[in-house]
């Protein structure tokens, strides 16, 4: 069948075996993500937002309905993903620079062992990380290790770049130079994205399109078409457009929770 979207779940549903009895976590769950494009995915804790990015990366097979990449059904993990999460878990007895090489270290690459390090380099500098190369994770702040976790995702130069909450555990002004590195990193390299956050702001700050999630379990309960423009600024947040679409997902959000009803607008 003809599939035109980058990324597509098709009426996934997912019951977990716990202790207490099945955990039913997504329920018909239809998404469509078009190639080269930044989506975010919001919705209440424990809904099934990380579950969502295991499924699109292979790390999980939905016990109903198909997930489609590229063109294909994904049944195994997948090179062609690069994946960030809140923990940036880099290995310590490794220097920043090696640490980043490691996915070309298990990816099969036609690059020599030169070009690998060029490229490691340019995304480092790509990032403000040059100079630091040779430094252990250690003696780098929290946000410079996420900015060198988020060069290790895209080091093999994967189709689809997944992101898990890898801004969470940074405070708000390191989180804002963050996301303007998301931004410079877009504009010089080929990535479709998917983005899990519990930011609402990030989330129109970084994304083209952001998909609310309802509670438990999920189904797409409604899609923002972010309507700022490619070169947006964090003062783009506080202008009238942007303090609308925010206002929106929060009701969307309520909504999820129970705490509102949808046919109220914000
Ligand atoms: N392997 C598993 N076995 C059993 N239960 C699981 C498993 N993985 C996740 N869960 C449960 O499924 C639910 C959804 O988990 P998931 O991590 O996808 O939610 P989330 O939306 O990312 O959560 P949060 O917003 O808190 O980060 C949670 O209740 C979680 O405890």
């Amino acid at each position: 069948m003809e599939n035109t979207s980058h990324i597509e779940l098709r009426d996934v549903s997912h019951t977990f075996d716990t202790d207490s009895g099945p955990l039913h976590v997504l329920d018909k769950l239809s998404l469509k993500i078009e190639k080269g494009s930044f989506v975010a995915v919001v919705g209440p804790s424990g809904c099934g937002k990380s579950t969502l990015t295991r499924l699109v990366s292979g790390l999980m097979i939905p016990q109903e309905g198909e997930v489609w990449l590229g063109g294909n059904i994904v049944k195994s993990p997948r090179s062609t993903v690069g994946m960030a999460f809140q923990n940036p878990v880099l290995l310590e007895w490794r220097t920043i620079l090696d640490n980043v090489l490691l996915p070309l270290e298990i990816v099969k690459t036609s690059l020599n062992q030169k070009q690998r390090e060029d490229r490691a380099r340019e995304l480092l500098a790509l990032v403000g990380l040059e100079g630091f190369e040779d430094k252990r994770p250690s003696e780098l702040s929290g946000g410079m290790r996420q900015r060198a976790s988020l060069c290790r995702s895209l080091v093999h130069r994967p189709e689809v770049l997944i992101l898990d909450e890898p801004f969470g555990a940074l405070d708000a002004f390191t989180r804002e130079d963050l996301w303007q590195i998301m931004h410079e990193l877009r504009r010089e390299e080929e990535f479709t994205c998917l983005l899990i956050t519990h930011d609402l702001r990030e989330s129109v700050f970084l994304a083209d399109q952001v998909i609310v999630l309802s509670a438990r379990p999920a189904r797409t309960q409604y899609v923002l078409d972010v309507k700022l423009g490619d070169n947006r600024t964090l003062e783009d947040l506080y202008t009238k457009k942007s303090v609308d679409m925010l206002a929106d997902l929060r009701h969307q959000i309520q909504v999820a929770q129970g705490r509102a009803s949808d046919e109220v607008a914000a």
